[in-house]
């Protein structure tokens, strides 16, 4: 590696002058510039553009810069050199809302906003870039660290073409910089051009960029890293990733953290975000991903959102993948464990970036999907009784609070139930649930302990009606703490895992699907095995 040598030698000649030279005065300082272009040379023979441990705003730290004072100082008089003496302006615009650029200072910001930049990407590792965030709230900055002359990886590349599609889907204008716009950021561009267009081969890809910025020039070094990634098809284009929010779940979750998850999701898929409307559904966003050959398709919402999605997804080859943003998001819960409950939305990215194809059962209540449970008596109470504003202000708590409400009301329901194949049975209850999945915060869907989603088979949970506010309490704390009573004559809670029942009231029956209320004369539940592809990650 060329480079490599003339660090070295330049940290060898350094030394030589100290060792000869007569005083301190003059010694340090060119000790100093020898261990700073060692420490580049290492970086280069060691394939480690971190080392500059540049951060994502684009700073490099205080306790590292001081180490690389003499090579910044010299690489920023080369740059400024560069840039006045440059053939070519210092930002070109290679397509629609797509520049290429050298290096950039805070006197170029005013021209960005002009040309509608609002995404900067940066490969340079080497020397501070400015903090962006800082500069402006409307500007999204990315670094994917190259050293000079070198190429980045794989995964960095493609890392960085996602990021660049995802940012101009969105009709912001992206710029891909390095320090003179003539190597690094002009392989990016060509990985980025080639992603967009098939027909492009590696030499015509960079001509279009040269059409523009006659310097635009790859190394044999970076023209044969980008002819292998590109050989390997890895840049092909794909369908991207539908990401399908409810913009109200949650009290407006999502407006707080959209920024957050299209910035961490970007860089691993290429996204496309929709917002569901009072008019247009996520269950309609969700047909039109399939149809337009979204390989994979993201729910973000509350539960409701989340059964609103799968309903189009299941029995499908498209892969179904959550972000819980509700108030009780059981779901997630459920599928990912505790942790969802104390940082839900990083764990559920967790999930899409290092998620595998799992297959899980659902339920088909009334043609209408359900992924966690169908209930009628108390759990339908509840969820009718806490309504939007309820949840708004008291989150979970409002869910608490008219559980409470409903087992004090007391209501019994009389009903004809017909499990798998067994004879109809008339049963008195205060509460019926059907679960698929269920957290052990569903208390009434506990009767088995926590519903398994890959069994083939629902939890049917029931609690006999005519009975006091005291035997609720008992039986409730049976759900809770199950290993409390162990004889079964104790146990005043049912429990039967099922295929398939048929339920019947006297009258029309309010029933809950996944926190959403509806009512019909009777319900067909049945499951559906391995009916849903859903992206988790094995060690998350
Ligand atoms: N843009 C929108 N404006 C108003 N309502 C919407 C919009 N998009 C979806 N909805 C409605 O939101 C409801 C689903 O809400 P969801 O269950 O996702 O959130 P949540 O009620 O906050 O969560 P949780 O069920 O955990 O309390 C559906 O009834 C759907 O019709």
């Amino acid at each position: 590696m060329f480079i490599v040598k003339y660090y070295l030698a330049g940290a060898l000649a350094a030394l030589a002058l100290a060792y000869f030279s007569p005083t301190l005065f003059v010694s340090v300082p060119l000790i100093w510039i020898s261990l700073s272009l060692l420490a580049v040379g290492a970086a280069y023979l060691l394939q480690k553009p971190a080392i500059f441990r540049k951060k994502q705003d684009g700073s490099i730290p205080f306790y590292v810069r001081w180490l690389f004072i003499p090579f910044l100082l010299g690489v920023q008089l080369y740059n400024s050199w560069a840039r006045k003496n440059d053939k070519v302006p210092a930002i070109q615009k290679i397509d629609d809302d797509l520049f290429l650029a050298c290096r950039l200072f805070p006197s170029d910001v005013a021209h960005l906003q002009e040309l509608n930049v609002k995404a900067i990407l940066d490969v340079t590792a080497e020397f501070d870039g400015l903090d962006w965030t800082a500069t402006s709230e409307d500007l999204a900055y990315l670094n994917v660290p190259v050293l000079d002359h070198q190429s980045p990886s794989e995964e960095d590349l493609i890392s960085a073409v996602n990021w660049i599609e995802n940012h101009r889907r969105a009709n912001r204008g992206v710029v891909v910089h390095c320090a003179l716009g003539r190597g690094r950021s002009v392989l990016v561009m060509a990985a980025y051009l080639l992603s967009k267009d098939r027909t492009l081969s590696v030499r015509q890809a960079i001509e279009k960029i040269q059409d523009v910025r006659e310097t635009a020039r790859l190394n044999p070094h970076q023209l044969r890293a980008l002819c292998k990634i590109f050989d390997k098809g890895v840049l092909t284009p794909k369908a991207p990733t539908w990401l399908i929010a409810n913009p109200v779940s949650g009290a407006g979750k999502w407006t707080e953290n959209r920024e957050f998850i299209e910035q961490r999701l970007s860089a691993s898929m290429q996204l496309k975000v929709v917002e569901s409307t009072p008019d247009v559904s996520a269950y309609d966003l969700a047909k039109q991903a399939i149809n337009a050959g979204a390989t994979t398709v993201i729910a973000c919402g509350g539960d409701g959102t989340l059964t609103e999605v799968a309903s189009a997804v299941v029995n499908t080859q498209t892969q179904f993948a959550i972000i819980p943003m509700g108030t009780a998001n059981a779901l997630a819960h459920a599928l990912f464990g505790t942790r969802t409950k104390v940082m839900p939305i990083e764990v559920a990215c967790e999930h899409i970036e290092n998620g595998i194809a799992t297959k899980i059962d659902t339920a088909n209540c009334n043609k209408k999907l359900a992924l966690l449970v169908t209930a009628v008596g108390f759990e339908q109470k509840m969820i009718e009784n806490a309504d939007r504003e309820e949840k708004n202000q008291g989150g979970q708590m409002a869910y608490i609070k008219a559980l409470w409400e409903a087992v004090n009301v007391n209501e019994s329901l009389q009903l004809n139930v017909t499990i798998d194949d067994e004879p109809t049975q008339q049963l008195s209850v205060c509460s019926l649930v059907v679960a698929n999945a269920a957290p052990f915060t569903t208390v009434l869907a506990q009767g088995g302990g926590e519903p398994n989603v890959r069994d083939g088979l629902l939890d049917l949970t029931w609690l006999p009606g005519d009975a006091t506010l005291g035997d609720h309490m008992f039986s409730l704390s049976e759900l809770i703490a199950p290993g409390l009573f162990n004889s079964a004559e104790e146990k005043s809670v049912r429990h039967q895992r099922i295929k398939k029942v048929h339920i019947k009231g006297a009258g029309p029956l309010n029933y809950v699907i996944d926190g959403e209320t509806y009512q019909d004369d009777e319900l067909f539940i049945e499951v559906n095995p391995a009916s849903l592809t859903m992206l988790i990650a094995p060690e998350v």
